[in-house]
């Protein structure tokens, strides 16, 4: 599968049934230091990709739980790598993890771990008529 995304995600791949492979580059509009990506950029390609594996199995899920471990600045403008995997499966959960690393030596920038869960198509709907029923009910909050 190829692509671009805002985010520098240039191409994505499986490898073997519960890995998926991504070709990642930090925009320069990410930099949150001299020459190094703001961590919000780190969290959210960590977050993108990893939430890529089940869409890569066809199955839709949104991000329950993310934890990200920032290991070492990440440079803007290098060609980086997001490995991705499954590291369980319960119900309607997966538990993934995943690694951005800095090629060519695969130097670790950060790590992540999260928990997706299955949605089916109709979530975004649902979140629709909740949103309107905020906008209805001003100050009600659940
Ligand atoms: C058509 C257009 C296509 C468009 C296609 C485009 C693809 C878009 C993909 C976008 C992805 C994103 O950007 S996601 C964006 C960031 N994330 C979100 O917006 C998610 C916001 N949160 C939620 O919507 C909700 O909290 C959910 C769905 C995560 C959980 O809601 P819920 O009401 O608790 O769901 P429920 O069915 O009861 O729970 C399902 C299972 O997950 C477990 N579970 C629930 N929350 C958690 C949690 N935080 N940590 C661990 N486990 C959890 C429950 O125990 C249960 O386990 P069990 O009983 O089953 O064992």
């Amino acid at each position: 599968m190829r692509g671009t995304c805002r985010l520098g995600v240039e191409r994505e791949r499986l490898e073997g049934e519960d890995t998926a492979l991504f070709d990642v580059r930090c925009p320069r509009d990410q930099e949150g230091g001299p020459d190094v990506a703001h961590g919000g950029w780190t969290a959210a390609v960590l977050d993108e990709c990893l939430g890529h594996v089940p869409l890569l199995h066809r199955v839709l899920s949104v991000t329950a739980e993310l934890s990200v471990s920032f290991v070492k600045p990440v440079p803007v403008e290098r060609p980086l790598e997001v490995r991705a995997w499954v590291e369980r499966r319960a119900g309607s959960r997966w538990y993934i993890r995943g690694e951005l690393v800095l090629l060519p030596n695969r130097a670790l920038l950060a790590k992540a771990s999260g928990i997706w869960v299955q949605r089916d198509p109709a979530h975004f709907d649902r979140h629709q008529r909740w949103l309107a029923e905020q906008d209805a009910e001003p100050g009600r909050g659940d």
